[in-house]
């Protein structure tokens, strides 16, 4: 089969190898010293980050990890290869050749640098990037480019490139979002109501100019909308917080902790800004926030509405962007 004169990089943010302490460290040392996350002066964070964090966090988030562990490895990468797999298969026979898709991730394995590698062994000369966050953060879409941009300094000829900065609002994104969520009320024979909630980012980037809480409000609303919901019927919530700064509010788990179940005794909880369940969906939401609502508020009912992961609609709609964004490389 003749290959496509275009590649697809699927992006996305990284995971530890192991579910063990030093493998932990070595991720978080390398994710938490981008400035594009933490933009602390770097002798003052350099002392925070090996002194205490790097030293007291990795035994605690190990032990996380271990319980969301699969077979395949950390959830986020055995479903970004499936992701990448299907989106392949799916673009094969969408343009009648072979399209090189590959997966590489900010921080860890597999890292920018064996990506771009990858990609000039097939002799890919055009990239197409598609960061799988459909709301742009600097701390995450824009950390992205800043890795691939390293990865590229050793190349001699650059690939010509497109870069996808977000697709909070599209149409096929949000009938495959409100798809998800009727498929999980239909399996569960019932409905509670809708809560929204959002990886947070320190509430300063926003004032600063990150358009990421504006995104995750957009998108809030047209999923509403095209799950026909009543403003009383959904609530839109900032999970993960970290560090002492004020983070996006309201948060997540002071929510649930105070949930009014007189008004409303069961929520389901969807998480629309991951591409693909991970550590903070399957740990932080499923286990950890279900806590909080059943025991400490005293909730009738709780779950979890998954990622789009790699179903078909999620597949299809990447599919529609790649199109979208090759018109005049076919
Ligand atoms: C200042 C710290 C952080 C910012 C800003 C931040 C933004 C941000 N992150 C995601 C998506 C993911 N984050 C994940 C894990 C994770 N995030 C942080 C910190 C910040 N994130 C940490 C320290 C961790 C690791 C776990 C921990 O130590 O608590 C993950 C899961 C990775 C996995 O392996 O499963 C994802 C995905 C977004 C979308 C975002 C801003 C919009
Ligand atoms: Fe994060
Ligand atoms: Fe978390």
């Amino acid at each position: 089969m003749a290959q496509a004169p275009f590649g697809v990089l699927l992006a996305n943010l990284g995971t530890p190898d192991e579910p063990t302490p030093p493998a932990v460290r070595r991720y978080l040392g390398q994710f938490l010293w981008d400035k594009r996350v933490i933009d602390v002066s770097r002798p003052l964070w350099w002392l925070i980050l090996n002194g205490f964090v790097l030293r007291t966090r990795p035994k605690r988030v190990a032990e996380a990890y271990r319980g969301v562990w699969q077979e395949e490895g950390s959830p986020l990468l055995a479903i970004g290869r499936r992701q990448q797999r299907a989106l392949k298969a799916r673009l094969d026979a969408q343009y009648g050749c072979d399209v090189p898709v590959e997966l590489g991730m900010t921080y860890g394995n597999p890292s920018m640098e064996s990506t771009a590698n990858a990609f000039r062994r097939a002799d890919v000369s055009r990239i197409l990037v598609l960061p799988l966050y459909p709301q742009y953060s600097r701390s995450t879409t824009a950390a992205v480019f800043d890795r691939l941009a390293d990865a590229l300094k050793p190349c001699p000829a650059l690939p010509e490139l497109r870069f996808i900065r977000d697709y909070h609002v599209d149409d096929d994104y949000i009938a495959a979002l409100a798809a998800s969520v009727r498929e999980h009320w239909e399996q569960r024979g019932r409905r509670n109501h809708l809560l929204i909630s959002w990886h947070g980012i320190p509430k300063r980037y926003a004032t600063e100019g990150d358009p990421y809480p504006r995104q995750c409000e957009a998108t809030s609303r047209a999923l509403a909308r095209a799950l026909g919901l009543e403003d009383s019927d959904w609530t839109m919530t900032y999970q993960s917080r970290f560090g002492r700064e004020e983070w996006l509010k309201p948060y997540t788990d002071e929510t649930l902790k105070h949930w009014d179940i007189r008004a409303a005794p069961g929520v389901d909880v969807i998480c629309p800004g991951f591409s693909a369940d991970c550590l903070e969906t399957l740990e932080e939401i499923q286990e950890e926030n279900r806590e909080y609502f059943m025991d400490e508020a005293g909730g009738e009912d709780y779950s979890y509405v998954p990622a789009l992961n790699d179903r078909d609609d999620h597949i299809a709609m990447l599919a529609g962007l790649v199109a979208r964004n090759t018109r005049g490389w076919e």
